[in-house]
């Protein structure tokens, strides 16, 4: 039976039975929901749904399988069920990525802690110390695509090297890998940032005692900046970064500016950052303004999100915005009161030479009080439903030591394979002394140098390894970990 081309009329489609179903049967649900399916109205074109135009179906009518095109079989005698096999849901088994070990240097690689606009944020072990660390991933071909990436990242790496206080993050080392084009940036580990942990608070803010804790410690790393001459320029809730400790880590300095020492002050000409951030003399299009103020407006900007949940400032798109802080007026809600008021206002003000400094700030009653006590305390939110942030590279510990590693096959941090019988080992000091550093990592994993004498000989593996039991020691010395 012939149709027009690609399509067939309903009528033809009807006559053109050849399974074992001869008769017609009566429209049913099933039936209507085929026919909608294949896009078929009564006496319409039957046009087989796109993308799939010739997709076969197959389907089983008890006595073999039969294909169907959507063109030459009545689908009217087409049970739904048969169509689509039915499994329930919890029948389905989700087979989860198997974690495969990579090393970086001494560095064992762990999950995704998030990605910002240059690269990737992971987590990893440090196998000698065993400190947890994050490391930032960036390539060379993502940097070539964002206008001045590569040097903002050597600006930023640059600055990272001079800095160390408590409450800026601190970059543990760098590593450089050619071959790979790949530059890993070896941070000290947080659990997450004040925005995610606002994202995750009743009404999107902090208890003034949390926020009072938070701010202070704001103030600690902004003095530290500023006396070494630097200005963020980027200073919000998603760049302050939280430990395990609650102790704040100032992050992100992608666009920070450090002023030479004999520039006579703290004049700055490039105003970047996000916009719901940035202080009036942006707004309004300044040529120059002063750097030091830029950033009291924005700790300004984030002490008020963190005791409000709203912004001083808001628009509806960027100008709008932007016309908004030009302006410089806004309201303070009225559960807010002195001296908080006060020092919003203060923070706030349009004029950057109005503007509190940060010794204004320091003196301030509301940064001196104690703070009233409250019975609620906003949580970390859990990394990937793990309330108890454990280390993410346990997993792939596991896989390596204890499991088979069988086909040899090691996975890079994007997933993809790495063909190697070995972990992959990037330095000229791993690629020498490969098998100490395992053995290293092995006895820090177990903490028991006898394991290998206990092991059957039955557990020797493909690769050569022995598989080591899984003891009690080892999920100690794991707990042991340091955090920072
Ligand atoms: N040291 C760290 N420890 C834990 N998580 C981190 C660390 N540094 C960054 N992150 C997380 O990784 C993500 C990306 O951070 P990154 O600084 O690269 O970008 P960003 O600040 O989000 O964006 P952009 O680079 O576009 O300004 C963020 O969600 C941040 O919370």
């Amino acid at each position: 039976m012939a149709g027009n081309g690609n399509s067939l009329t309903m009528s033809e489609k009807i006559c053109n039975t050849n399974s074992s179903a001869e008769s017609v049967a009566p429209a049913t649900p099933e039936t209507e929901l085929v026919n909608r399916v294949f896009s078929v109205e009564s006496d319409e074109e039957l046009k087989p749904i796109d993308p799939v135009e010739n997709a076969k179906i197959w389907i089983s009518d008890g006595h073999g399988a039969k294909e169907l095109d959507g063109m030459d079989d009545d689908l009217e005698n087409v049970n739904i069920l048969q169509f689509f096999h039915r499994v329930d849901s919890d029948q389905i088994i989700y087979q989860t990525k198997k974690k495969r070990l990579k090393l970086i240097g001494k560095y064992v690689m762990g999950d995704l802690l998030g990605e910002g606009s240059y690269g990737k944020v992971k987590e990893m072990l440090d196998s000698e110390s065993l400190c947890r660390r994050a490391v930032k991933i960036f390539k060379e071909k993502k940097l070539r695509r964002i206008p001045n990436g590569e040097q903002n990242v050597e600006k930023e790496i640059s600055l990272l090297r001079k800095l160390r206080h408590q409450n800026v993050i601190r970059l543990i080392d760098e590593l450089r890998v050619p071959e790979k084009k790949k530059l890993y940036l070896i941070l000290e580990f947080c659990v997450g940032s004040l925005q995610v942990m606002l994202e995750s608070a009743p009404g999107k803010k902090l208890p003034a005692k949390q926020a009072h804790c938070y701010f202070t410690q704001l103030l600690d790393g902004l003095e530290y900046l500023h006396g070494a001459r630097v200005v963020h320029k980027d200073i919000k809730p998603g760049n302050l970064l939280l430990t395990l400790e609650e102790v704040l880590k100032i992050s992100d300095f992608g666009v920070a500016e450090r002023f030479n020492m004999f520039a006579k002050d703290d004049t700055c000409f490039i105003g970047q950052g996000s916009p719901a951030f940035q202080p009036p003399e942006i707004a309004n299009g300044a040529e120059s303004f002063p750097g030091f103020k830029f950033d009291i407006w924005s700790s300004g900007v984030t002490l008020y999100n963190v005791m409000t949940g709203q912004y001083p400032f808001e628009g509806d798109n960027i100008f709008r915005l932007f016309e908004n802080i030009g302006k410089g007026d806004f309201t303070i809600p009225s559960e807010i009161e002195d001296p908080l008021r006060d020092l919003l206002l203060g923070m706030l003000r349009k004029n950057p030479v109005e503007r509190f400094n940060l010794q204004q700030i320091r003196q301030h009653s509301w940064v001196n009080m104690k703070p009233p006590p409250s019975d609620y305390k906003v949580p970390i939110p859990p990394l990937k439903n793990d309330q108890w942030h454990n280390m993410t590279v346990f997993p792939y510990l596991i896989d390596y030591y204890y499991e088979d590693y069988g086909n040899g096959v090691t996975y890079d941090e994007d997933g993809n394979v790495a063909n190697s019988e070995k972990p992959q080992y990037f330095t000229e000091r791993e690629l020498n002394a490969t098998d100490q550093d395992k053995q290293l990592v092995a006895e820090q994993v177990n903490g028991n140098k006898q394991a290998n004498q206990s092991t059957s000989s039955s557990s020797i593996r493909r690769s050569g390894r022995k598989k080591r039991p899984i003891t009690c020691m080892t999920v100690r010395n794991f707990s042991m970990c340091k955090q920072s």
